[in-house]
């Protein structure tokens, strides 16, 4: 590790006067010029920026403060803790902080994470129409994805949201683990070669990992997890670039279960062990007995690479390949090789906001012709470097380039032989560097319940353990109100108070409904990659989630959240409860009113009803409308 004077070349460290180590790095906002929104995550959101300073485009992560008073979210603190002790070329890189002081002095200062501007996320990618992934770009992603896991496992830290949207990749075909909110420091011992993940001596919160990526083990409620928690998310996103949408998509978590003991098995003795005697695993138990299909559903691409993913999704978790393992695998070293990174080609940026663009232009398109025309580059041909002339490399709005045979982008040249992993071949890599000893690990999160059981952050409630209006994933589409989130690290919330009504926990603004979209076709494993003729007319795809309301859903974990049947679709919910028709309404609909009275025959006070604007879940619910008496406000108002 380069040093000089103590500090490490690659950490925004700098000396203070008194000879301390500090982080380096606090710019102000003005710093900067917003170039446009990216996206809104759970805890903040995203905006490209460009330096003023230096002219390098970032992304500025604002560090939503929910409760002012509370202070500075303890989550996000963690985050950027991590963060600062992380450097390695896979890992996204915190740059430094940016405050925005308000005006106001009695208004606390907003605080925003600048991280390097990463062109796209591989969920972004994936739904990018004009985006097709070839076997060496695969091995390329996939081969970055271990290196950053294995740097993350040796540095004894779990991610513990590992998925697709939160690997982020650039035009230089770099990808970078992103999202630390969930990450923690691992107290046992960093996996092993030949050891797969190995055993844990602790208890960690069981409440992590987004549904669709989540383990066996987690499902089944194993506390004692390891890091191979983050290598069943890295299987799920080899399955997924495959097969151009997520291969486990679950609607609720017993239905999560279900897809996966169908892909890989179902656990007995032999394939997990001890998985009988795992909290969560009653109703699993009652499952028919499934054998698997892992290898039929992709046949196509081939027995390498159903041979990794077999060890990446490994019900053991304890034979689960690790990391380092991985990249060993055969299937990095037969041919077609992996491509390199600088080879592949460049796609136009996909972010969350991107995406819906995305959705539209499929709407607006015609679907594929057969033979593909549109967009096609001046020559039909990539230019000498493999990629696409300047004018169509990069911005927004461009029709992908394509050679005269279909709509597809030229496949990256292979690596003309084998990936080693070791720093004399490969190339790209940074060197890897540990943190400054000399700095500590984060402190261990607080413990995991609090008194009443809820989940706290910052001793702040942030969800009611017990509040059961939250079922609505399983009725709105999977991954609404996903798995989420106790950021605070700690804290399986069992019992708790009923009276408290939640704030938001957690949105995955990320995940589509995905639950009609036909499989694409399957990447070749040689050259040339398949024409459009093979995939299902993207334009025709639903795409549910776009009708998905803004509202934010909070993650109502419960005892009784795992492995639930479905919640009663004939329960009403409060987006289906339509607000008590008013005169207004009468009148604008040109319906005959009687004034005083609502068409059930109620009184009608007039004035402000807190019907209109209150939960159906709330108290006011099925009360009457206000009485006269209670709305004195009117007249103060
Ligand atoms: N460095 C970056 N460059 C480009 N886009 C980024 C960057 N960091 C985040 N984004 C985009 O911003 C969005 C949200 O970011 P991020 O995942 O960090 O927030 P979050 O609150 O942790 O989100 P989530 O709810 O998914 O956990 C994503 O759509 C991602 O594509």
């Amino acid at each position: 590790m380069a040093q000089a004077g103590g500090i490490p070349s690659k950490v925004p460290l700098e000396r203070t006067d008194d000879g301390r180590l500090r982080f380096r790095g606090c710019s102000r906002i003005q710093d900067y010029d917003f170039l446009g929104k990216l996206g809104e995550g759970t805890f903040g959101e995203v905006s490209k920026a460009r330096s003023k300073r230096t002219g390098a485009v970032v992304a500025l992560k604002k560090i939503l403060m929910h409760n002012e008073k509370d202070g500075f979210p303890i989550t996000a603190l963690r985050e950027i803790k991590l963060l600062k002790q992380l450097d390695h070329v896979n890992i996204l890189k915190l740059e430094e902080m940016a405050v925005e002081r308000s005006k106001d002095p009695k208004k606390k200062p907003s605080m925003f994470m600048v991280t390097p501007y990463m062109d796209h996320d591989l969920s972004g990618l994936l739904e990018n129409p004009s985006v097709h992934f070839t076997e060496p770009q695969i091995k390329c992603y996939m081969i970055q994805l271990l290196e950053g896991c294995k740097y993350l496992h040796e540095n004894k830290i779990l991610h513990r949201d590992m998925k697709a949207a939160n690997l982020l990749i650039n035009n230089n075909g770099i990808l970078q683990i992103a999202d630390f909110g969930l990450a923690r420091p691992y107290d046992d011992e960093p996996p092993k070669e030949g050891h797969g993940g190995g055993e844990a001596t602790r208890d960690y919160t069981c409440l992590v990992v987004t549904r669709w990526y989540r383990p066996p083990e987690l499902l089944l409620q194993l506390r004692r997890y390891t890091t191979a928690i983050d290598m069943w998310g890295v299987g799920c996103v080899f399955g997924e670039m495959f097969k151009g949408r997520p291969i486990l998509a679950g609607n609720s978590d017993l239905n999560q279960a279900q897809q996966i003991f169908e892909l890989v098995g179902s656990p007995n003795d032999d394939n997990m062990p001890g998985w009988s005697e795992l909290p969560g695993c009653e109703g699993v138990k009652e499952f028919e007995f499934r054998r698997g299909n892992l290898p039929t559903v992709f046949r196509e691409q081939g027995s390498l690479a159903i041979s990794l993913l077999s060890e990446l999704l490994k019900l053991d978790w304890r034979k689960r390949v690790n990391a380092i393992d991985a990249l060993k695998h055969p299937y990095f070293h037969s041919p077609p090789f992996p491509a390199r990174p600088g080879d592949l080609p460049q796609f136009e940026d996909s972010h969350e906001l991107d995406r819906r663009k995305f959705r539209g232009q499929k709407q607006a398109l015609p679907p594929a012709p057969a033979g593909g025309s549109v967009g096609m580059g001046p020559n039909g041909q990539w230019a000498e470097n493999g990629r696409p002339p300047p004018n169509i490399q990069r911005g927004r709005g461009h029709q992908p380039y394509q050679n005269g045979q279909g709509h597809h982008h030229r496949p990256p040249p292979p690596y003309s032989r084998p990936y080693q992993p070791g720093p004399d071949i490969d190339t790209y890599r940074r060197p890897t560097l540990h943190p400054d000893p000399s700095l500590p690990l984060p402190p261990k999160p607080p413990p995991a319940l609090d008194q009443s059981g809820a989940f706290r952050n910052n001793n702040r409630v942030l969800v009611d353990p017990q509040y059961n209006g939250g079922y609505r994933n399983d009725t709105r589409g999977p991954g609404i109100m996903d798995q989420r989130r106790d950021r605070s690290g700690g804290g399986a919330a069992y019992g708790g108070d009923r009276r408290r009504v939640p704030e938001v926990a957690k949105v995955d603004t990320y995940i589509p409904n995905y639950s009609n979209v036909p499989e694409r076709a399957a990447p070749r494993r040689d050259e040339p990659p398949p024409s459009r003729d093979g995939y299902p007319p993207r334009e025709s795809l639903p795409f549910a989630r776009d009708s998905i309301p803004p509202s934010r859903e909070a993650y109502i974990p419960s005892r009784e959240h795992h492995l639930l049947p479905p919640r009663d679709p004939t329960y009403p919910l409060r987006d289906d409860l339509p607000p008590p028709r008013r005169e207004d309404d009468h009148r604008r609909d040109g319906l005959p009113y009687e004034r005083g009275r609502y068409e059930d025959g109620r009184k009608d006070a007039g004035g402000y009803d807190r019907r209109r604007s209150r939960s159906p879940r709330g108290r006011d619910w099925d009360r009457p409308p206000m009485r006269e008496r209670d709305s004195g406000d009117r007249y103060r108002r």
